[in-house]
């Protein structure tokens, strides 16, 4: 927080014109993130919600509050300092948007999307164990975690980088039948491609399979999709002929029947773990046969941003979650369990920021609670 927030507000100065208005705000959040005070929000829709989520953190250093609780403020403030919420000019305008684009404009895209033609003569089950785990390693590609800091992503894009590996029993329920399927999904851009392959080939595969995309309500986390990005990502998939087009065209056909549809819910920006979903979001992922959670945060919030050991299992973590469900997520952050001791030790020997520096990925799942 330290390091990447002051970098990262200086980028969204940087990247926009805005006004006085706009830069006294960013100002402000400025001197907040290198020290001064966490004050309110202020007044917008949200900002009772906020008031009492933060009346113990406010008029403290932002270092007293809880990572997961400062990380959301500030995202949260960042779109009041740039008037995201304010009717005129600036309302709803991504402040991320140009870094989203971007990636989608990046050049290496067209070749990685024209070679999706050797992926459709895999045979299909084959092709679901390489379109999860391209949607598994897809959320290295995260912005926010770019932007103040040289994360040291190693090639590890294989199986020594992968450090729990349930990909075993998800392949076999996914290839049960037609079911229910929910994706929480994590980033814009190139993971987003990624996981809209895998939901293009997971609709294929049974016919009756329904599948529920649940993407950010507004931008966070720097690169968060959005409704937005999911439209952005079908029309780059549109951009190259051949079998990534054709994908596009099966996603949208997909959402115009209702086999594929989009939800979203103002928790996924609220600042805690999913120990305290309210209702209404639990009860949108019950009906899930499985939960394909993308990403580092979703896993902070899945298991709770804590100190837990490596080696606990991941069913004392998650064991309360009410669907089926598979984490897929590169590790970028501390928090992390269901890492069998051998494995941690030898991390620890070789690589001691294992567990922020990107480069290592779990597939942890676990079925449904009885
Ligand atoms: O959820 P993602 O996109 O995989 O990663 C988000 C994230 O890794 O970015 C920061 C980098 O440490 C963390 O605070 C946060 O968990």
């Amino acid at each position: 927080m330290r390091d990447r927030h002051p970098a990262l507000i200086d980028h969204i100065r940087a990247a926009h014109p805005y006004g006085p208005t706009q830069l006294a705000a960013l100002d402000r959040l400025q001197d907040e993130a290198v020290g001064a005070p966490m004050q309110p929000l202020d007044a917008a829709p949200d900002s009772a919600a906020w008031a009492a989520w933060g009346a113990n953190y406010f008029g403290k250093p932002w270092s007293q509050a809880p990572f997961l609780w400062a990380e959301s403020y500030f995202y949260r403030r960042l779109l009041d300092a740039v008037d995201f919420f304010t009717q005129g000019p600036w309302y709803w305008i991504d402040l991320f948007a140009h870094l989203k684009t971007a990636e989608l404009r990046d050049p290496t895209l067209e070749p990685e999307l024209a070679a999706l033609e050797h992926i459709l003569d895999l045979p299909p089950q084959k092709r679901t164990e390489v379109l999860l785990l391209a949607s598994l390693w897809g959320n290295r590609a995260d912005l926010g975690f770019r932007i103040g800091v040289e994360a040291a992503v190693g090639n590890h894009q294989d199986a020594a980088g992968l450090i729990a590996d349930d990909t075993a029993p998800v392949l076999s329920l996914l290839h049960t039948g037609p079911q229910p399927i929910a994706v929480i999904a994590d980033n814009a851009g190139r993971e987003l491609l990624a996981d809209l392959i895998l939901i293009d080939h997971l609709l294929d595969q049974h016919g009756g399979t329904t599948i529920e995309l649940h993407v950010k309500p507004a931008p966070y986390y720097v690169s968060d999709a959005t409704t937005a990005d999911v439209t952005a990502c079908l029309r780059r998939l549109a951009d190259t002929p051949g079998a990534s087009a054709a994908i596009a065209g099966h996603l949208r056909a997909a959402m115009q029947d209702g086999r594929l549809a989009l939800r979203t819910h103002w928790f996924y920006c609220a600042p805690f773990s999913f120990h305290r979903a309210p209702a209404d979001l639990t009860q949108m992922w019950e009906p899930a046969a499985l939960v394909l959670l993308k990403g580092d945060l979703n896993y902070r919030r899945l298991v709770g941003d804590c100190g837990w050991a490596p080696t606990a299992p991941f069913q004392e973590a998650a064991g309360y979650y009410p669907a089926p469900v598979v984490a897929l997520r590169t590790l970028k952050s501390e928090v992390v369990v269901g890492i069998d001791a051998k494995t941690v030790q030898d991390l620890e020997d070789h690589d001691p920021a294992w567990r922020t520096n990107g480069s290592r990925g779990t597939v942890q799942f676990l079925a449904r609670r009885m």
